[in-house]
């Protein structure tokens, strides 16, 4: 043992003055050794470790270009290794992520993760390099002077495959990444208008945490699964909107009464589709210049929205004013003063600026969008607004039906079946009540405490509504009958008229004749007889 333990201390011995003889020379070749003869000594060495090694190497830079802007290609990079450095790492870097609350999870500095593309092993390495000329200070350096990167190593043997496919690959992997790590946001646009002017009209943007999704929309489950195919055919078309040539985005046009859930579905779309929602308000552009402005600072993967449209424009191009009748009836003066400001301000947005925001070159820049109008009065709108190819899709909002009812009942009391069901599928049949009205009454209130309480509510209300619409139809009949009766006058009297008219005529005619009559007789009487 004794011997064994001498060999083991010799050897070790001699391993650790070898060290150190390699570390001592080491360091006085970076401390005596100009920088630009190490730097060349370095190439040769690189060149020859080039020679005989298989692998290559790319270099990803955390800044860029002249300016040093931040790369996006390594923030991609960053996010597809995420997972896996999670996974695999043994020592992890833990962010925040951008706008948010959630962290994000990434490799520490000279952390290695491996990985497979299509059968190629490759192997990252996260590095940092510090600056060439030491810069001397008595304060500790920043870690600003450090420039990180990733480091991809591969078999020379498998280039082709790793730039031509595995790079795309973790790109667009570490995008859609950081598509579904961001915060959404809800933008509108507002204007800092005083009295006479309106000012400029900018994006602003909060957090969107809409709650809403299609399993909570109240619609007819074939009709919705109709609209969710169609949203993400849309949303991974890319390929094929390049292919036909044709802008990447796509109309959607939801009407029908107010309360059937078109500001609902906008947020389902955005919530499926992960994208932001743009709220246009209309009447806050200046103008159609100010409109294409606007547009272009929208970001990809959008829904652009225009509420109620048929009361932001008319069709001579004007911004329409409510009734005089609903300004009169406005009572709260803050509102007041609001309605007789936007009468002052001219409107310049015309359908055309409209038609241009929806086709022009401009609206094809910067990827993927949705644009939805909606509007409860579908029939005022002019055709050309929105024609197919416009508004691709024209979705109809409108009162509850059973199956919405029971996606309600779900959502708000958690069942699928109640023995109250069977009245309420037939008082809906027979009435017009909004998703919006059914809701009201499925909500658990301190008043409606249980599932019971809530349906016999909705019941009422529904009787109540039947009751409505009854003597609604009974006073259309009467009205209806009015007018008949009315008409039914009308006709008589014209009759009237004209048989009036036709005796007059007669009468006439008749005092003609007797008079033609009479001129004939006294001409006879008067001309001597031949005989
Ligand atoms: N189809 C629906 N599914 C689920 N909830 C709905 C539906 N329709 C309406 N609601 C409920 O009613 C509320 C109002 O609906 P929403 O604002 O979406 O209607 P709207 O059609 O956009 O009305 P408006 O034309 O007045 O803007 C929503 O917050 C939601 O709770």
């Amino acid at each position: 043992m004794i011997p064994m333990m001498g060999m083991g201390g010799e050897m070790w011995s001699k391993f650790g003055s070898t060290l150190a003889s390699i570390m001592f020379m080491y360091a006085m070749f970076q401390q005596y050794i100009p920088y630009t003869f190490r730097s060349k000594f370095e190439k040769y060495v690189h060149k020859l470790i080039g020679y005989v090694n298989p692998n290559i190497q790319i270099r990803f830079h955390e800044f860029v270009g002249e300016r040093l802007e931040r790369s996006q290609a390594y923030t991609a990079i960053k996010n597809y290794l995420s997972s896996n450095s999670s996974k695999q790492a043994k020592r992890l870097k833990a962010d925040v992520g951008k706008d948010s609350t959630n962290l994000v999870l990434s490799m520490d500095d000279y952390e290695e993760v491996p990985d497979e593309h299509e059968g190629v092993k490759v192997l990252w390495a996260a590095s940092k390099s510090s600056p060439k000329t030491p810069s001397f200070s008595l304060y500790p350096t920043s870690s600003g002077d450090e420039k990180r990167y990733y480091q991809l190593t591969f078999h020379r043997k498998n280039r082709d495959v790793v730039i031509n496919s595995y790079l795309n690959h973790v790109l667009e992997k570490g995008k859609a990444i950081a598509v579904q790590n961001r915060q959404r946001r809800l933008y509108t646009n507002s204007t800092g208008h005083s009295y006479y002017s309106f000012k400029k009209s900018n994006w602003s943007h909060v957090v969107f945490d809409h709650p809403a999704t299609f399993q909570t929309l109240a619609m007819e489950a074939e009709k919705k699964n109709e609209i969710i195919d169609d949203l993400i055919t849309f949303s991974k078309s890319k390929d094929y909107y390049a292919k036909v040539g044709k802008a990447w985005k796509r109309g959607y046009l939801l009407y029908g009464p107010p309360g059937t859930g078109k500001s609902t579905m906008i947020s389902a779309m955005a919530n499926l589709l992960n994208y932001d929602v743009y709220d246009l308000e209309l009447t806050a552009v200046k103008d159609n210049t100010e409109l294409r402005k606007l547009l272009i600072e929208t970001s990809s993967k959008s829904i652009i929205v225009i509420e109620d449209i048929d009361c932001s424009l008319d069709l001579t191009g004007q911004r329409k004013k409510k009734t005089d009748k609903e300004d009169e009836e406005e009572t709260d003066p803050v509102r007041k003063r609001a309605k007789e400001e936007s009468s002052i301000k001219e409107s310049k947005v015309t359908l055309s600026g409209l038609l241009n925001f929806i086709d022009g070159i401009w609206s094809a820049c910067g990827g993927e969008r949705i644009i939805v109008f909606t509007t409860n009065h579908v029939e005022q709108l002019d055709p050309a607004l929105i024609r197919r190819g416009r508004m691709d899709k024209h979705i109809e909002l409108s009162y509850c039906s059973f199956e919405g009812f029971k996606v309600l009942a779900k959502n708000y009391l958690d069942i699928d079946s109640h023995e109250l069901f069977e009245v309420i599928q037939e008082l809906l049949a027979e009435t017009q009540m909004t998703p919006a009205d059914v809701a009201e009454n499925l909500m658990l209130t301190t008043f409606t405490r249980n599932t019971d309480k809530c349906l016999e509510n909705l019941i009422q209300a529904l009787k109540t509504a039947k009751e409505e619409k009854k003597l609604k139809a009974e006073e259309e009949a009467k009205e209806e009958e009015k007018k008949r009766l009315k008409a039914e006058e009308k006709v008589k009297e014209e009759e009237h008229k004209s048989m009036k008219t036709e005796e007059k005529v007669k009468d006439l005619k008749v005092d003609e004749k007797v008079k033609e009559d009479q001129t004939e007789a006294k001409e006879d009487a008067s001309t001597p007889s031949s005989n």
